[in-house]
């Protein structure tokens, strides 16, 4: 690849603003560039297509890639820039979101995902990987305000431009400047893309092959959700067209958490990734009921697999009566043994029991045609398939192998304790099966009021009867949270693609939440898998950190706190206040709160959250409420934030209100302590706890 002209020398010459100058010319290059490639897709002419339907196609086409051309002035072409040796001598790179090239194809930005820029996120003095100095970029609205160059191969690092607060020399110390501005940037709406500072440990997760399933277990704020998003779009763009065919499917908790990530994607380009909530994504029907606990738990068992199993083969009969078809004047007879060595030979094939079902009736049919024909008889090939739809065939199909649906297997199931019974033997003890049964079974299957956890049983049962479709990729956050048979629904989705699975096993907050990655990772059928822990806290800024951490020897001993990176300590405040003024202070706390620039979410135990939006728009504070349908819409700086789905969001300042009543509402003491471990760890620069009750025992230090 040819060098990028930036200009004369790869290396900086002359004064710092000299140097600026010449990349802001070079981004004004790009985004000329840019605009060329983009007028040029704007003239190309659809209608030149073979066909309408062809020239229908092309013009999506084309239509997506002039879309995909805007340059966004709110932000630059590339953030990044390498001065590489090569075989082709010393080569420049400007790394950007996107590939621009210029008219002789030759790149003047390289795409971030490109093999070339994994450099710029790897390199280090230690292993240069050819690199000889890299440079960021410190960016305002749309302009290069500042770089920091770091020498790899030895040198000493050069002057930078100092005009800017977000510079310094990054030198061999690996200090940048410009990393920790990024970072500690205030946030306002949903999630940004980190892709300029992609950290060398992040980078290795993005790009390991498709082939690969990877398991990152992190403490808060160690960037997983980052990672795995910038996961798939870097796999989107190295392997596009079996992608685009396949598809690729990000899982998260809820609704205000995919809100809270939706924009990184389409940030990155990549606007045809499905987003859904594990609940959206095992929808067999309304969600009516609530299992009480114990229940729960025994349904989203990796048991409960082999139970369905044999509920639905269980209903494949022997064949103990011969088959009679009328013919013409005759009648053929098929003796039952014959039909019992095709139904063998259909249940070892291991299709799904809906598949073979079909395969039976031509099975059944093939056997009438073999009689016909030592007769001397040779209707042909038509006769089969009519043979295979003649009523005695069907109705004989029917009796031995029943159409099932997996509504009605699971009503048959819950309801009925003979067949549970028969289909649990050996597998769930007696006290086990009547927890299953439902007190007060409905008339119907239509009448069931379906749970949470039934949705996890109809899926696998929907897998048993026909195969799910598989995708190519599949993300899925916060997975320490699900059932065995959830893990299984979501694993089934990747069964011939691959899987990134994220999650922190000190934030499980479910009952059936997993301690081992390697159970977890066998429930999603990825035995054979990469493990790798993140532990450099990009969002926690260490006061905070170290107070949540206190919590762990408690509820998740064997796990550490992150090592936050973060320059800033941040601020912690615990205020103790009278029972009766406790909302005047968490209103006083959001007050202060809201003085400064970024997002503050107030977080209370669920119940408490109607009396607290009450007390705050009172008090004339504008704020939205997340629920777990929802996230808010309206990008307001406070959100009141139930306890119950914290988890994956984050804010600049968090108001914590009543630590000890967020752990109460919990079924047990340690679940308990780790839903005040997630709530805690959505600070990015301030904490303010207020309490009335003591503070649990664990986190009173
Ligand atoms: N390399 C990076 N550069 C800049 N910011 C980063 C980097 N990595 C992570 N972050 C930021 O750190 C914050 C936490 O990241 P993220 O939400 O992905 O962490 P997480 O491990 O999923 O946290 P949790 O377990 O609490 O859900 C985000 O604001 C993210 O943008």
């Amino acid at each position: 690849m040819p060098a990028t002209p930036a200009h004369p020398s790869p290396t900086t010459l002359g004064s710092p603003d000299d140097v600026l100058a010449r990349e802001q010319a070079h981004l004004d290059r790009a985004r000329d560039e840019l605009r060329r490639m983009r007028e040029t897709t704007e003239s190309l002419d659809a209608s030149t297509a073979a066909d309408a339907f062809n020239a229908a196609y092309l013009d999506l086409v084309l239509a997506r890639r002039v879309a995909s051309l805007q340059d966004d002035p709110r932000t630059t072409l590339f953030f990044g820039r390498i001065d590489c040796r090569t075989e082709h001598g010393e080569e420049t790179f400007h790394v950007g979101r996107r590939h621009v090239s210029d008219d002789h194809g030759d790149p003047v930005v390289v795409d971030w995902r490109a093999p070339i820029s994994t450099a710029f996120y790897r390199a280090s003095p230690t292993e240069p990987m050819g690199v000889e100095l890299r440079r960021r970029f410190g960016v305002d609205r749309g302009r290069l305000t500042a770089y920091e160059d770091e020498r790899l191969d030895g040198g000493a690092a050069d002057e930078t431009d100092d005009a800017s607060a977000a510079t310094g020399a990054a030198g061999s110390t690996g200090h940048s400047a410009i990393l920790a501005a990024e970072i500690e940037r205030p946030r306002s709406g949903p999630m940004r893309d980190i892709v300029s500072t992609i950290q060398p440990e992040q980078d290795e997760i993005v790009r390991s092959d498709i082939a690969t399933s990877i398991c990152v277990q992190g403490a808060p704020g160690t960037g997983k959700t980052a990672v795995g998003l910038h996961r798939a779009a870097w796999l989107l763009y190295s392997f596009r067209q079996r992608l685009d065919r396949s598809g690729v499917l990000v899982v998260g908790p809820n609704r205000a958490f995919l809100d809270h990530i939706g924009a990184v994607l389409p940030s990155l380009g990549e606007v045809r990734v499905r987003h859904a909530t594990i609940d959206t994504l095992l929808e067999h029907g309304r969600v009516r009921a609530q299992d009480p606990t114990p229940v729960a738990a025994l349904k989203g068992d990796a048991r409960m697999a082999r139970v369905l199993h044999r509920a639905v083969w269980g209903r494949v009969a022997r064949a103990d009566e011969a088959m009679v078809v009328p013919r013409g004047s005759r009648r053929w007879r098929v003796p039952a043994y014959d039909i019992q060595d095709e139904v063998d030979a259909l249940v070892a094939r291991g299709v799904r029991y809906s598949a073979a079902r079909e395969l039976l009736a031509q099975r059944l049919a093939h056997l009438v045609m073999l009689r016909l024909e030592a007769s001397g008889d040779f209707p042909g090939e038509a006769a089969q398939g009519a043979i295979a739809r003649s009523a005695p065939v069907t109705a004989y199909a029917k009796s031995l192998w029943p159409p099932l649906d997996p509504a009605g297997v699971l009503f048959r199931l819950l309801s009925d304790a003979d067949a549970l019974a028969e289909a649990a033997e050996g597998v769930l003890a007696a006290d086990e099966q009547r927890l299953l049964l439902w007190d007060a079974p409905p008339r119907t299957k239509g009448a069931a009021r379906w749970s949470t956890a039934d949705m996890a049983l109809l899926d696998e049962l929907a897998d048993l009867l026909e195969r799910t479709p598989s995708l190519g990729h599949v993300v899925l956050d916060e997975a320490q949270d699900l059932s065995p048979m959830q893990l299984r629904a979501v694993g089934r989705r990747a069964s011939t693609g691959s899987l990134t699975v994220l999650g922190d096993l000190a934030q499980g907050t479910t009952p059936w939440a997993t301690d081992a990655w390697e159970t977890a990772m066998a429930h999603l059928g990825r035995p054979e898998h990469e493990l790798v822990v993140l532990d450099r806290g990009f969002r926690v800024p260490g006061l905070v950190i170290e107070f949540a951490a206190r919590l762990l020897p408690a509820m998740a001993p064997g796990l550490g706190a992150p090592r936050s990176v973060r320059d800033n300590p941040g601020r912690l405040d615990v205020v103790a206040a009278d029972p009766a003024r406790r909302s005047a202070a968490v209103v006083a706390a959001v007050r202060a709160a809201v003085t400064e620039p970024g997002s503050v979410g107030v977080i209370a135990p669920d119940a408490f959250v109607t009396a607290l939006s009450t007390a705050l728009a009172r008090a004339g504070i504008p704020h939205g409420r997340l629920d777990a349908d929802h996230g808010d819409d309206d990008d307001r700086q406070v959100e009141l934030v139930p306890a119950s789905i914290a988890k994956g969001l984050e804010f600049d300042r968090v108001v914590v209100v009543e630590p000890a009543a967020i752990a109460a509402a919990e079924p047990d003491q340690r679940t308990g302590l780790r839903r005040l471990y997630v709530v805690l760890t959505r600070a990015v620069s301030g904490l303010t706890v207020v309490h009335s009750d003591p503070l649990p025992e664990a986190l009173a230090g």
